[in-house]
């Protein structure tokens, strides 16, 4: 059975942050996910981890300056060092949260400038991190994201993800499966899955189109899931949902997991 993830940056979002974490025990989840930490001290968090009974499974690194159109800094030729102090910083929370995986962002790339080189960076600044993580057994996600969510990020199909892992070249670092994204681009789930087997390490859901509970839509999660069973999948399975409405109201889907 998955092991699934509420992800606290998308569901819960009718309370104040903190607040999510009781939210998400109560409702039945015993792991949570998130995009970012760092506008709490890592021990805070770490407290209302303890608090709740709950392991934080997953979150990114920081993304930069959203307001000037940034989405990660870790594929940006020339920014190494501030996309650095952000891996630093993230191994620092993941020590404190007893978190396992990390999700490095890449960057959006501008028009007119060269995919290769942002590539080219990208690759040396994750295995940076994964020299950096390995010996604390922290593993790396890297993400693919779809264009109607993200235009112009570096990532778009599962394939460009798996073609930087395969460049970087290190045991712990691995495709981030988001399924929305994915059914979005390359569709054919099913074979994507097989194609990608070992090489993922974190999984997120939500339905296509909505991006809504994984119970409507047009992909079938309950075979998904069966599938994943089937590999011997030990890992996450991240809730990157929005929810249709309350999101206990929309746990319907959850109540045979718990
Ligand atoms: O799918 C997403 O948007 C997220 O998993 C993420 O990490 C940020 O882009
Ligand atoms: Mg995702």
């Amino acid at each position: 059975m998955p092991k699934f993830a509420a992800n606290l940056t998308m569901m819960f979002n009718e309370l104040p942050f903190l607040d999510r974490f009781e939210a998400a025990a109560k409702a039945g989840f015993k792991y949570v996910e998130y995009l970012w930490p760092y506008e709490f001290p890592a021990a805070e968090l770490k407290a209302k981890l303890d608090q709740f009974g709950l392991k934080q499974v997953l979150f990114n690194t920081a993304a930069g300056d959203i307001s000037q159109g940034e989405w990660g800094l870790s594929a940006i030729p020339n920014r190494e060092a501030e996309a650095r102090r952000d891996i630093d910083q993230a191994l620092e929370y993941a020590l404190v949260l007893g978190c396992p995986t990390v999700h490095i962002m890449a960057a959006v790339v501008p028009e007119g400038e060269s995919r290769q080189a942002y590539k080219q960076t990208f690759v040396e600044n994750v295995r940076y991190a994964s020299e950096k993580f390995k010996p604390h057994g922290i593993n790396i996600c890297l993400e693919a994201l779809s264009p109607e969510v993200k235009p112009n990020y570096l990532l778009k199909s599962q394939f460009d993800t798996l073609e930087i892992v395969e460049w970087v070249d290190r045991d712990n670092v691995f495709v981030q499966l988001d399924y929305f994204h994915a059914q979005n681009v390359d569709g054919n789930l099913s074979r994507l899955t097989d194609r990608l087997r070992g090489k993922f390490c974190h999984i997120q859901i939500a339905s296509v189109p909505n991006r809504h509970e994984p119970d409507e839509g047009e992909i079938n999660y309950q075979y998904i899931f069966d599938k994943l069973d089937e590999m011997g999948y030990q890992g996450y399975v991240g809730c990157e949902y929005k929810p249709r409405g309350e999101t206990v109201a929309g746990l319907g889907w959850f109540e045979k997991y718990k």
